[in-house]
């Protein structure tokens, strides 16, 4: 393998702990940085409820938390050991990690995006190079620095019918349009299962409202609804972006003294109507969902209310909903080494394409 010159067919290992920090997804791929030459294992492994709370408590703390903090420190440390666990559930080396980390605060307009992960201490406990940080230098070129998927999500559907919109519902839910003479455009759409998760632990005591059936069984509250789309947030043009707090204060107001079923009903709506109404140059032929939303069905169902095309789970093209933003932060490490961008002026809004992530290690 070379990165410079004859670069070609890299092994790399993605890890992406999401907004919803239920655990870290890691996903094997073959890449040059420019086409995905091949798919290997993937796999998550599921935080313990420890871990899962503390890192739900440094979400509110990060605004004030000094980057030496102790507690904070130990959550990095464990943060960064269940990921090197998960490489070694993939069972198959890389010639490199792209290691994104968890984000604790993402605030743009304050110039700060902060993800938490010991680069060093994975890079010890693999014994392989890693790529981390691929968000700060989009943030300081006046960037979003989010989504980053874009790139990828365009390698991935090179060759098929435009335009096309993939949706994400993660904790945050995002969308990339990517038009027929090979323009990609992207944004955060507004929350995606972050507040029904919410809502799910203190009604129902669960991490997340299963197949959707709280949200099916309750009554949308529409003026609530309008309130909620009220935001300034959906007027702004994309690009743009969203930390998984955004809308907490709003959302605890527009849903106060509902039934938790009407809550939730109205919730996912609220994730629907956003996505559906995100500014795009022409409509899709159709809609690609990915992420953990794609299983709730009341959200799906509400999706394919609003859009006059067929939206489909990606597991219908063949990709692996729950690996791709995995596979997204391998295929981000090795256009890094390359010195590709991994942000464009449509997708993040940075001035021009931007290059991003720092190295740990050697690249033999
Ligand atoms: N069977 C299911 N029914 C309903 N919701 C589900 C189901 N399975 C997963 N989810 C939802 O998907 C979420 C996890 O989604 P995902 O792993 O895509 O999030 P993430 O990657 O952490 O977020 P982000 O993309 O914002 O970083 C869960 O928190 C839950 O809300
Ligand atoms: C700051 C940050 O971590 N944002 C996440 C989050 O989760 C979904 C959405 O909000 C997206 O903007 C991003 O993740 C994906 C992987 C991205 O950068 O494309």
């Amino acid at each position: 393998m070379t990165i410079n010159g004859g670069t070609k067919r890299i092994r790399a290992i993605g890890l992406m702990s999401g907004t919803s920090l239920d655990g870290v997804d890691a996903a094997w791929i073959e890449t040059d940085g420019e086409r995905i030459s091949g798919f290997g294992p993937a796999a998550t492994l599921l935080y313990e409820e420890g871990l899962r709370a503390d890192l739900r408590r440094i979400l509110d703390l990060a605004p004030t938390l000094a980057s030496d903090d102790p507690f904070l420190r130990d959550v990095e440390e464990r943060l960064t050991r269940d990921h090197a666990l998960a490489v070694a559930m993939m069972g198959q080396t890389a010639d490199i990690i792209g290691f994104h980390g968890q984000t604790i605060l993402h605030s743009p307009t304050q110039r700060r995006t902060w993800q938490i992960g010991d680069a060093a201490l994975l890079s010890r406990l693999t014994r392989l190079p890693v790529v981390y940080d691929f968000r700060s230098d989009d943030v300081k070129a006046g960037g979003e620095g989010a989504p980053l998927v874009p790139v990828f999500h365009a390698a991935l559907a090179r060759e098929m019918e435009k335009p096309l919109l993939i949706v994400n519902i993660g904790g945050v839910a995002n969308a990339t349009w990517l038009g027929p003479d090979g323009e990609v455009l992207a944004c955060d759409t507004g929350p995606g299962n972050g507040p029904l998760d919410d809502l799910a632990q203190v009604h129902l005591g669960q991490p997340y409202d299963k197949d959707g059936a709280l949200a099916g069984s309750g009554q949308v509250d529409l003026s609530r609804l309008d309130a909620l789309l009220a935001h300034p947030f959906f007027a702004r043009p994309a690009p743009k972006s969203l930390d998984r707090l955004s809308f907490s204060g709003l959302i605890a107001e527009a849903t106060e003294g509902l039934a938790a079923p009407d809550a939730a009903a109205t919730l996912a709506a609220f994730i629907c109507t956003a996505i559906a109404q995100a500014p795009w140059p022409t409509p899709p032929k159709q809609v690609l969902v990915t992420g953990g939303g794609r299983h709730n069905s009341t959200l799906m169902k509400g999706l394919a209310e609003r859009f006059s095309v067929s939206v489909r789970p990606v597991e219908d093209v063949g990709w692996n909903g729950d690996a791709l933003e995995a596979q997204c932060f391998a295929f981000l490490a090795v256009r890094s080494l390359r010195g590709l961008p991994l942000s464009l002026p449509t997708t993040t809004g940075v001035a021009a394409p931007q290059k991003g992530g720092r190295l740990y290690g050697t690249i033999l």
